[in-house]
C-alpha cells in the first residue's frame, strides 16, 4: 500500500516551518520529508515530529547557500573539508529524529570545470559519507532536471546515478527516483522504475509539467503507485510538489492513501 509522506519544503508553505509538521499530521500524512530543516534547533524539530507521531522519512544533507542557488557541493573537490563537516551535521539531525534516509546533492558543475575531478570527489565523498552514517541510514542520490529546474545539475539520468552508485560501491548508497524528474528527462517511467527497483532507496512524485499535484498533468499515478506497490517497494512516497493553491485544498487525490 502506497505510504505518503509530506515534503514539508513544498507542502504547507502557508504556515512556518514547523507548524507545517502540525498541518500534516492534521491531514493525515504519518510522514514527512523537507530539503534542510537545519534552520530550526534539533529539539525542536524532534518535538513536533514526537507530538504528531510523524516518522522522518527524508532531508537533505546541508545543501550549501540554497538562496543563492546552491544545490549542494558534494561533488565540488574544493569543498570536501567543508562536506565532510556537513556530514556530521546531517547526523546529528538524523539521530535526534530517527530520521534514516539522507539525501545528498553533488552540486551544479561549473562550466569549464574538470568534470573527473569531479566525480572522483563525489564518489570519494559518498563513500565517505556511506562509512560515516553506517548499515542503518541510506544515502541516496537524485538525478534532478537540468530543463526546467537546475539547470547544470551535476548529473540529470538515471543512468549516471547508477553508475556513480557502482563506483561508490556501498550497499547504504541508493537512487532517489524522484518521478517528476525522471519524465521530464527520460519518460517510460514504468520500465525504468521496474528496472532499477533494485536501486531505488526512496521516491518522489509530482505531475509534469508544472510540478504541481498528482493528477493536474500528464501523468498517471493511480496506476503508477499501483505498479510500484506490485514491484514490491514499500518505502515512503514523498509528495514533493507545489500545491496549485492552498495544500489543504488540493489532496483530494491523496484520500485513498491517507485513510
Ligand atoms: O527534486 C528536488 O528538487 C529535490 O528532491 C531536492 O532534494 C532539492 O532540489
Ligand atoms: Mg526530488
Amino acid at each position: 500500500m502506497t505510504r505518503l509522506a509530506a515534503n514539508l519544503t513544498m507542502m504547507f508553505t502557508e504556515l512556518s516551518f514547523l507548524d507545517r509538521f502540525d498541518a500534516a499530521a492534521g491531514a493525515g500524512f504519518k510522514a514527512v520529508e523537507c530539503v534542510a530543516p537545519y534552520g530550526e534547533p534539533i529539539e525542536l524539530v524532534a518535538e513536533r515530529l514526537g507530538r504528531n507521531d510523524l516518522s522522518f522519512a527524508l532531508f537533505n544533507m546541508p545543501p550549501g547557500d540554497w538562496a543563492a542557488g546552491e544545490r549542494g557541493f558534494a561533488a565540488d573537490p574544493a569543498r570536501t573539508a567543508e562536506f565532510r563537516a556537513s556530514v556530521d551535521l546531517a547526523m546529528d539531525y538524523a539521530r535526534a529524529t530517527g530520521c534514516r534516509k539522507l539525501h545528498l546533492m553533488a552540486g551544479k558543475f561549473p562550466a569549464g570545470a574538470d568534470r573527473n575531478a569531479w566525480t572522483n570527489a563525489l564518489i570519494d565523498n559518498v563513500r565517505y559519507a556511506a562509512d560515516v552514517v553506517g548499515e542503518d541510514i541510506t544515502i541516496v542520490l537524485e538525478p534532478i532536471n537540468t530543463r526546467v529546474d537546475i539547470p547544470g545539475y551535476f548529473y540529470d539520468s538515471t543512468d549516471a546515478v547508477v553508475e556513480l552508485l557502482e563506483r561508490a560501491d556501498r550497499g547504504n548508497v541508493k537512487l532517489l527516483y524522484d518521478v517528476y524528474h525522471v519524465q521530464i528527462m527520460e519518460g517510460d517511467l514504468a520500465r525504468t522504475m521496474e528496472r532499477l527497483m533494485p536501486r531505488i532507496g526512496h521516491v518522489q512524485i509530482a505531475d509534469n509539467p508544472g510540478r504541481n499535484e498528482p493528477g493536474t498533468g500528464e501523468i498517471n499515478f493511480p496506476w503508477l503507485l499501483s505498479r510500484l506497490d506490485q514491484l514490491g517497494y514499500d518505502g515512503w512516497v514523498g509528495c514533493e510538489y507545489k500545491p496549485a493553491a492552498a495544500t489543504a485544498d488540493g489532496l483530494g487525490w491523496a484520500a485513498p492513501y491517507l485513510r
